[in-house]
């Protein structure tokens, strides 16, 4: 097909020069490492008998030559194969001139005359390529807009250095690379899309970088994958204000974080700190909490039927909301106004300093310290001016001595009647500067030796007994259960964000557990409360987060709408919506929509990017026959060209059930501390798929089946809403997937 572009020749000759360009490049560069392995050699033979000290030098340089070059050695070498992905023609406006840009993952300019050979994706210009539509265009520069004209949006297929397709977008063509990128199968890992960002995911990639940003994305939308490409254009943008080391990406469990880490790399955004919440509050706090598992009590919430399951929904929501940080700050107020230093400090009838004074330090002076470092400082103000302090009060003893000794000299004439007068004065004077002498800076400890030192975990139990002793029934509960919980070292997840606050505001964060930017993926399942902690932990407002009211399954503890976000949490954030679906073909996406439609008229649907595939599968069997229906179902999913294909049941029991049933080794039963094992069957429970996909998704149920309840309706979303291109229910009935007969 390529060979019929009226263009081929010219851009084949584009490529031969590019790939030239590239191997000229590193063959000179690699000639320099050579150089530089050489001298580190022969500084290594020199180091015995020459001036050790530069040849050590001469050691330093070169490694570090060779270290950096290395790594750009090794990007290049991937990019020789595939140098660019897109081109675009761009009349400026101001200067007439049309100029081409290839567009690629790095930016390349001949050293000489500093033409453009690629330019790298992130570049503002190549913005155009994502969002601009054949015509008039403009694009955001440092120095301000630049208006001018797109004449070519054009697309290459290049594999292994050969170009083997050209396609010019104008307006009415269809992404066709998309498509085809699309159609590709889910081998267990995120890809990178920088090829094929599309608009709408171009204005969430570029919007202001130094603004926070909240995003509510359908599922599929690509959240997951956007979130990191803006990562990697922040990177990019703040490259010598931001080492990525300060920044921190929060994810639901270790399997989510495996899922994406290999992504990373490919987009420059390695060494980022990647953590769960439960993980970055433990290292905050200090201590290892043990903290039930928040799934386990969804399962609790899902399984046991509980009476008091409105009781838990209540009181998760309740830890979860700002009422109760205004809770946690009252706690706060009343324990820093028991700081009472009423009494003055005296040392042998001199007042060192008054008890108002170092109220008025706690209060006023040191107010914006966190309590515990305030107690520090003002011991240390107060050990510094006792000290000053010291002399003078020594001054005035002699002083004092002085006067007296004067006045009885001019009183009493008769010396013998003076004499045991005058020793007894300067007894008492030799005493008190003894005694001020001999005083230390202990003196200030001693002074404050009541106030309190307490670890944070003791601040949450008082804070839990103290509303305990409100006239208020469902408080008394909360404060006893948890206090039960809490006494044995258990907690929840819904304590961490007040433990995390109460950590901040008590005694101030360490550096390493400050960040300059942090990002939330699946935040609809965080409380308004868990986002207040972390921007006031991490120092910074700068999140990006990421969800989907749609997919909230823990909702009892969750987000109901981002308005409490924007308004009350992050008020300078940009808000963006993703509409479209890229994971899920029309007929899995219609499906998944239908369910929400039905029961849940209030959420967003999600709209496929146009991507047909095959009806979903309903397989009905009786109970004895499910594990035949099963394997059977599973040998199809990998004909039909699968490479992933995982079975989701809707809670773990029947996870584990199912697995133990199966018993063979292509079958990987997924835990959240688990890894995916390539070409293995993976079973695991709805609630543990948010996030993932498979090609193929078969839903099954063991003894539980969806109720119409917002939870069930939820997870079952989340489980259908995996499936990229194929997707079976295996059951007795419709029913229980939540769906009338004739699906
Ligand atoms: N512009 C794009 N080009 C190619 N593939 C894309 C694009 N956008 C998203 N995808 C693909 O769509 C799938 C879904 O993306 P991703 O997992 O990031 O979505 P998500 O919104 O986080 O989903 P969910 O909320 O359902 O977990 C991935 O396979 C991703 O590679």
């Amino acid at each position: 097909m390529a060979e019929q572009h009226p263009d081929h020749q010219i851009e084949k000759d584009r490529l031969d020069y590019t790939k030239s360009f590239i191997n000229e490049f590193l063959e000179a560069a690699e000639q320099k490492q050579r150089a530089s392995k050489e001298n580190i050699h022969e500084a290594f033979v020199n180091l015995d008998h020459l001036d050790s000290s530069l040849s050590y030098i001469n050691i330093l340089v070169n490694a570090r030559f060779f270290e950096t070059s290395a790594s750009d050695l090794a990007h290049l070498k991937k990019v020789v194969k595939k140098p660019y992905f897109g081109r675009i023609d761009f009349q400026n406006e101001e200067s007439g001139q049309e100029e081409s840009y290839y567009i690629g993952k790095v930016s390349l300019f001949t050293k000489d005359t500093h033409e453009s050979v690629i330019i790298d994706w992130r570049s503002p210009i190549a913005s155009l390529y994502y969002d601009g539509r054949l015509g008039e265009s403009s694009y955001e520069a440092e120095a301000g807009t630049i208006d001018g004209s797109l004449n070519l949006k054009r697309q290459y297929v290049i594999e292994d250095g050969v170009l083997e397709e050209i396609r010019d977008i104008d307006v009415t063509t269809r992404d066709e690379l998309l498509q085809v990128s699309l159609s590709g199968s889910a081998d267990h890992r995120l890809n990178e899309i920088v090829s094929t960002i599309q608009a709408e995911q171009n204005e969430v990639v570029r919007a202001d970088l130094s603004k926070p940003i909240v995003v509510q994305g359908v599922a599929g939308s690509g959240k997951t994958t956007i979130a990191l490409h803006r990562l990697s254009m922040f990177i990019y943008t703040y490259s010598e204000q931001v080492d990525p080391k300060n920044i921190m990406i929060l994810a639901p469990n270790d399997l989510f974080i495996d899922y994406i880490s290999e992504a990373l790399p490919e987009l420059g955004v390695d060494d980022i700190r990647q953590t769960t919440f439960t993980e970055y509050v433990r290292q905050a706090i200090g201590r290892k909490v043990k903290v039930q598992d928040s799934d386990e009590k969804l399962l609790t919430l899902l399984e046991d039927g509980q009476e008091d399951n409105d009781f838990i929904a209540w009181a998760s929501g309740y830890k979860g909301s700002l009422d109760f940080k205004e809770e946690v700050d009252a706690y706060i107020r009343d324990f820093e106004h028991s700081f009472r230093v009423v009494e003055d400090l005296k040392i042998e009838g001199f007042t060192v300093f008054k008890g108002k004074k170092v109220e008025r330090l706690f209060f006023e002076e040191y107010a914006y310290l966190p309590y515990y470092e305030r107690v520090k400082k003002v011991k240390s103000v107060l050990k510094t001016d006792f000290k000053k302090k010291k002399k003078e009060m020594e001054k005035r003893v002699e002083d004092k001595f002085e006067a007296s000794f004067d006045r009885l000299y001019y009183s009493m004439t008769n010396t013998e009647e003076r004499r045991p007068k005058v020793v007894k004065l300067h007894e008492e004077r030799d005493r008190k500067l003894d005694s001020i002498k001999q005083t230390t800076g202990k003196v200030v400890d001693e002074y404050m030796k009541d106030i309190a030192v307490w670890k944070v975990v003791d601040h949450y139990k008082d804070f839990m007994e103290k509303l305990g002793e409100r006239d208020d029934a469902s408080l008394q509960q909360m404060s006893l259960t948890s206090l039960k919980k809490l006494k044995s070292n258990n907690f929840e997840l819904e304590d961490l964000a007040p433990l995390l606050y109460l950590k901040k505001r008590m005694y101030g964060m360490k550096d390493e557990n400050r960040f300059q930017k942090v990002v939330i993926d699946e935040a609809q399942d965080y409380s308004p409360f868990q986002l207040y902690a972390l921007k006031e932990a991490t120092g910074t407002d700068l999140f990006t987060i990421l969800g989907d009211l749609s997919q909230g399954i823990h909702s009892y503890r969750g987000l109901h709408d981002w308005d409490t976000v924007m308004e009350h949490i992050f008020p300078k954030a940009i808000y963006r919506t993703l509409k479209k679906s890229y994971r899920t073909t029309v007929e899995i996406m219609e499906t998944a929509n239908n369910l929400l439609t039905e029961r849940m008229p209030h959420l967003d649907t999600a709209e496929p990017v146009v991507r047909h595939g095959q009806n979903p599968d309903f397989i009905k069997v009786d109970k004895t026959r499910k594990e035949t229906a099963l394997a059977e179902t599973v040998e199809r999913a990998w004909k039909r060209g699968a490479l992933s294909v995982s079975i989701i049941t809707k809670t773990m029991k029947d996870a584990t059930s199912l697995f133990k049933k199966w018993e063979s080794e292509n079958v990987q039963l997924l835990t959240k501390d688990e890894k995916l094992e390539h070409g293995k069957v993976a079973i695991l429970p709805s609630y543990l798929a948010k996030g993932l996909e498979f090609d193929a998704v078969i839903l099954v149920n063991g003894k539980e089946t969806y109720q119409n309840t917002e939870l069930d309706i939820k997870l079952l979303y989340v489980a259908m809403t995996r499936a990229l291109h194929q997707l079976y229910f295996v059951g007795e009935t419709t029913q229980e997937f939540l769906y009338p007969e004739g699906l």
